[in-house]
């Protein structure tokens, strides 16, 4: 642990700018890249792409929201549903100053593509609001919070869109939205919304699923490979809810997390890091780099030696212009669109394997679903069988992709879009809304 030290000048996060790398590449047009070459792997006609290359809904709002000095600001919300033709739409809202539309787009498909791997009864949504959270009190986050649900309401409810926690959103933020929706209802409806705090509903074990949906998918892989995770070198980019959690869970495990990263920086010691003093330093932000000296950039981080690196935090930071540079051996996959279609492809060529986000990731959205099951029976499950069914789930998922991956000779990221495919498309051909050939 040498490499990294407490700065004597600590500038607090708040004082700091707090957007990083962009997405070089516009996520929505990445998923139709890699759609199309599933569609076609499965030999599906032109119209299931036509179909499922938007989604069916999507909805643009704009929130006005009294401010703390009395003005009122107008923020832009986002609303996206893929497709329902397995269920009702589920996906977490997203509060970020990058948000955009195409990004919405992009992730309410991905979650399609994840409720089809996992098998849940739900077609896939993603909800987004641009705002810096950071800067903003509670006070109003709570009302820009309210607001969103009285927007989206006729859209959403828990037999149509079932929204969740994602980059910037927690419990507290699910609890005021299941408030506003119940008040606008009048009835107490638990099931509109997942990632809720435990009293009013959730579920043991959602705010950990994630992070422990990717441990599992990290241990197949080691299994796979005959690499023990034990000593392994990872280095994990951010450090909130799925970053944070991960990194301690493998240290646990005596992997040696040799690097962290949050909005403003990484810290990285090829010894390994102290996972969790640097933990208990950190703000409700997933943010702790702040305090050190010696920090490096993300991009810098993402091109340290390790033997995998999990990018835990935005989209589209690994592409074209850096994946030559990468000195892992293996990708996993946590955050949402990480790596470009054409970084994958590159990756592949030098053997590096990637685990797919919507295999790796999909802990979160499984949890939710227990979460949401629970709700409808009234009935609440212990911690233990919430982890034993997930890791059910996970296991059998990865083999499902792995299996489909050797039959066409495919990279695991295009396995996983042909297994998500193939549920969405077969229940909206049975449904009669497209012709599959
Ligand atoms: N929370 C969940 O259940 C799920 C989250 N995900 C994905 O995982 C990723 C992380 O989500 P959460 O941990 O929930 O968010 P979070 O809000 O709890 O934490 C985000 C972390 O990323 C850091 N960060 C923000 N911008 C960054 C940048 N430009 N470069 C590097 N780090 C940056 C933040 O400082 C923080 O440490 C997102 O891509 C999200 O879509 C996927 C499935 C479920
Ligand atoms: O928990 C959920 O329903 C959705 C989580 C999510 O937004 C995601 O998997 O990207």
């Amino acid at each position: 642990m040498r490499c990294y030290k407490l700065s004597t000048n600590v500038q607090t996060a708040e004082a700091k700018k707090t957007t990083g790398q962009h997405p070089k590449d516009n996520p929505q047009e990445e998923f139709k890249l890699i759609l199309k070459e599933a569609v076609d792997i499965l030999g599906y006609s032109e119209e299931v792409y036509d179909f499922l290359k938007e989604p069916m809904r999507f909805l643009e709002v704009n929130i006005p929201v009294k401010m703390d000095n009395g003005q009122t600001q107008v923020f832009k919300g986002y609303r996206a549903q893929h497709n329902d033709a397995n269920g009702p739409t589920k996906g977490g809202i997203r509060f970020h100053p990058d948000v955009t539309a195409d990004e919405v787009k992009a992730l309410a498909g991905w979650m399609s593509l994840k409720c089809g791997i996992t098998g849940l009864p739900y077609g896939g949504a993603k909800g987004g609001i641009i705002c810096e959270p950071r800067s903003m009190s509670m006070n109003e986050l709570e009302r820009l919070s309210r607001g969103y649900v009285r927007a989206v309401s006729q859209l959403v409810g828990p037999t149509k869109d079932i929204p969740a926690p994602d980059m910037y959103t927690n419990s507290q933020i699910m609890a005021w939205m299941l408030d506003e929706y119940d008040h606008i209802r009048e009835f107490d409806s638990p099931g509109f919304i997942t990632g809720k705090p435990l009293v009013l509903g959730g579920s043991e074990g959602r705010e950990t699923a994630t992070s422990k949906g990717v441990l599992y998918t990290l241990q197949m892989v080691s299994e796979l490979k005959g690499m023990p995770l034990e000593g392994m070198k990872v280095i994990v980019q951010g450090f909130g809810n799925v970053g944070g959690y991960l990194a301690y869970y493998l240290h646990e495990l005596g992997v040696k997390v040799v690097g962290i990263s949050d909005a403003l920086g990484a810290i990285y010691d090829p010894e390994g890091l102290n996972i969790p003093d640097l933990l208990s330093r950190r703000d409700s932000y997933g943010i702790v780099t702040a305090q050190f000296e010696n920090v490096i950039t993300n991009e810098a981080l993402i091109e340290q030696e390790c033997d995998v690196l999990i990018p835990a935090a935005v989209g589209g930071v690994i592409t074209t212009e850096n994946a030559d540079r990468l000195k892992c051996k293996f990708v996993v996959e946590a955050a949402n669109g990480p790596t470009t279609r054409d970084a994958i492809q590159m990756l592949d060529e030098r053997g590096v394997l990637v685990v797919p986000d919507i295999l790796a990731n999909s802990g979160g959205v499984i949890v939710s679903y227990f979460e949401w099951c629970q709700n409808n029976q009234g009935y609440y499950w212990t911690k233990e069988l919430v982890e034993e069914r997930l890791k059910e789930k996970i296991h059998a998922s990865f083999l499902n992709v792995q299996n489909t991956a050797e039959q066409f000779g495919i990279n695991m990221k295009t396995a996983a879009y042909v297994e998500g495919i193939r549920k969405i498309a077969e229940a909206s051909g049975l449904r009669g809304w497209i012709n599959l050939n």
